[in-house]
Parts: C-alpha cells; structure tokens; sequence
C-alpha cells in the first residue's frame, strides 16, 4: 500500500502545509494541542476542505488541482471521538450497513460482540461502543484508518483492556492506520512511526525509537517526555544548546555534580515531583524522599541528550 500526501490549508493561526509518503503500517500523531493533527486526519477523510495539494492511495487520485472525492469514496475510515454509531439501528445493523463484506460473523467473533448484536447503541457502555465502532470500520475493508484520541471518553481500566485486544487488531490489518494520541506512552505501544506535528508542519518523523530516545527538535523532545529543557550554560557547557532530562533522570545525590535549592516538593504517588532552582532556571526532579523548601542539593542528569538551540 502507498499513501503520497501533499495537503496544504490556511487556518487563521498557521497553514497546515503536510508532505509525506506512508506504507503499510500503524503511525502514532504527536503534537501540542492545535497543533493541526485533527485537522489533518479531517483532510485525508475528506471531511474539511483543503486549499491545494495531492492525496494519492495506491495510484487512486482522492485529491488533486480537479478531483475531490468525497468522504465514501475514498476507502479512508475516520472513527469519530463519539464513535458516530446510528442511534436508530442495532449492534448488528451498525456493522452490516457498512459492511463490504457477507461475512461479518468473523468480525463480530474478533471484538466479541455476539451477546450485543440486538442491543441499540444508546444501552452500550463506552467501552461497547467502541469496539462496535471499530468492528464496523473493519467491516468495511478501508484501505486507511483514522484514529482521532481513540480512547479519551474511556476510564482508565476500560482503556487498559481495549488496549490490548486493538493493538492485536491493528497490527493484523494490511492497511495504513494513523492514530492521534496526546498520551506519547499509549501512541508508542501502538506505533511503528511517529510523526510530530507542529503548527500545521511535520517536523520530524520516523521509527518510533528514534524518535523518543533522540528527538532532533525542542519540541519532539517535549513531546515525548523530556519535560526539563534546561539552557547548557548553566551547567558549564556550551551557550547555543540546551539539556533535555526526563524529570526521573535527575538524580539528587549528596555527591551530585550541581548546586540547587529546593522550591517545592509535591507528593504524588509513586515519588515526589521536586522543584529546583539552579542558576535561576526551575528544574523537575522525581525522588522519593521528601525535601523541604530552601532545602539545599545537589544532583546528577542521567540519560540527557544535548540538542541545539
Ligand atoms: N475547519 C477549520 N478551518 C480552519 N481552521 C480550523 C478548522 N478547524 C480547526 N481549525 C483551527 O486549526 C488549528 C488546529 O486545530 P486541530 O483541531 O487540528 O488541532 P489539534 O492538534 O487536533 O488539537 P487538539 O490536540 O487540541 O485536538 C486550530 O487553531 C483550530 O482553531
């Protein structure tokens, strides 16, 4: 399978302006909120309008200068955040009116919905919902699928146990899939590539690996976890770089390498999140000890990475 996307629209903030060729594959969506992720899965669909570009699904043209298909033509699914289930028609009817397939049994078996087949969507709980929702996508063989905060109206248990029975189900699936998350640890289970989304650009993009272990960009790196992005001066290194640690990476330790005095320490579950200050910048530490204000430390950074500025 090959997807050549070229979409370029003007938003009142910045012109999404996305280039890029995907095969075969699950790619996860990073981006800070408005960064434009939405709006381009909106696109691929054919659910908003684009200014100018191409999309084109294995020599199929969905988009160019004089073609624009429409939404059911473009053998593109889009899950919709409320699942968009028609509230007037059965599990069962739900599945067989998108269905390409006679046989859907196989796919009721799959996300095991056999005891809801009769039931109407309003009785189905979140969790139900969407395993109708993504049963009927499956059914109706898209070459692509759009996943758009897939899980974010389910609790944090229902999510865990979907979790596991989609990514099983996706990664059976012999299409493209792209997947919007604003959790980066739930879009890497799921992933094999990233792409990070900035103001409407793809700035970065690739194995997922690379992506989250040596982010090239600030703001890759604050995506995926570096949430110190600290100036390189401060440490007695060069003045055009920054450090980017993970807050669990700052090791406060008696021998530690550099002065800081604590600002705060909030009590979370697993271990204090501590604030620093050092050389006027705030620092995000984890440990489990408690520290009291002005308390003075001095700490080590384990597994930075150094980018420039
Ligand atoms: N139909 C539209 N036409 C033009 N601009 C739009 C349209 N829909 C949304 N926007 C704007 O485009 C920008 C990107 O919105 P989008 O919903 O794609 O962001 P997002 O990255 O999905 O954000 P979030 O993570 O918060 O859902 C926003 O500034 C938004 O106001």
């Amino acid at each position: 399978m090959n997807l050549r996307i070229n979409i370029k629209k003007r938003t009142p903030k910045f012109s999404i302006d996305i280039n890029t060729v995907k095969n075969t594959g699950i790619v996860g969506i990073l981006g800070a909120s408005g960064s434009g992720k939405s709006l381009f899965l909106k696109c691929l669909a054919g659910l908003e309008s684009m200014d100018s570009g191409e999309i084109i699904l294995d020599s199929k043209v969905l988009y160019n200068a004089k073609i624009n298909l429409p939404p059911q033509q473009r053998n593109i699914a889009y899950l919709f955040q409320n699942y968009g289930l028609f509230p007037n028609m059965t599990v069962a009817k739900n599945i067989q009116i998108c269905a390409k397939t006679k046989d859907i049994n196989q796919i009721i078996a799959m996300f095991r919905l056999e005891h809801l087949l009769n039931i109407y969507p309003e009785k189905l709980s979140g969790g139900e919902q969407q395993r109708v929702a993504i049963a009927r996508i499956l059914a109706s063989k898209p070459k692509v699928i759009l996943l758009d905060e897939p899980f974010s109206a389910l609790d944090a248990r229902l999510r865990k146990d979907i979790e596991f029975d989609m990514i099983r189900l996706l990664s059976n699936f012999a299409g493209i899939v792209f997947i919007v998350s604003h959790d980066k640890d739930e879009l890497y289970r799921f992933s094999q590539d990233i792409m990070i989304i900035h103001n409407g650009n793809v700035i970065e993009q690739g194995k997922k690996d690379k992506i989250y272990k040596h982010p090239i960009h600030l703001q890759t790196a604050r995506l995926v976890g570096y949430d110190n992005i600290i100036n390189a001066q401060m440490l007695n290194k060069k003045s055009n770089q920054c450090i980017c640690v993970k807050s669990e990476d700052i090791k406060i330790n008696e021998d530690g390498k550099n002065k800081a005095v604590v600002i705060e320490c909030i009590e979370d579950i697993d271990n204090n999140i501590v604030y620093l200050q050092c050389n006027g910048e705030v620092i995000r530490a984890k440990d489990k000890r408690h520290y009291l204000k002005k308390q003075q430390v001095k700490f080590d950074l384990e597994n930075y990475i150094v980018n420039d500025v």
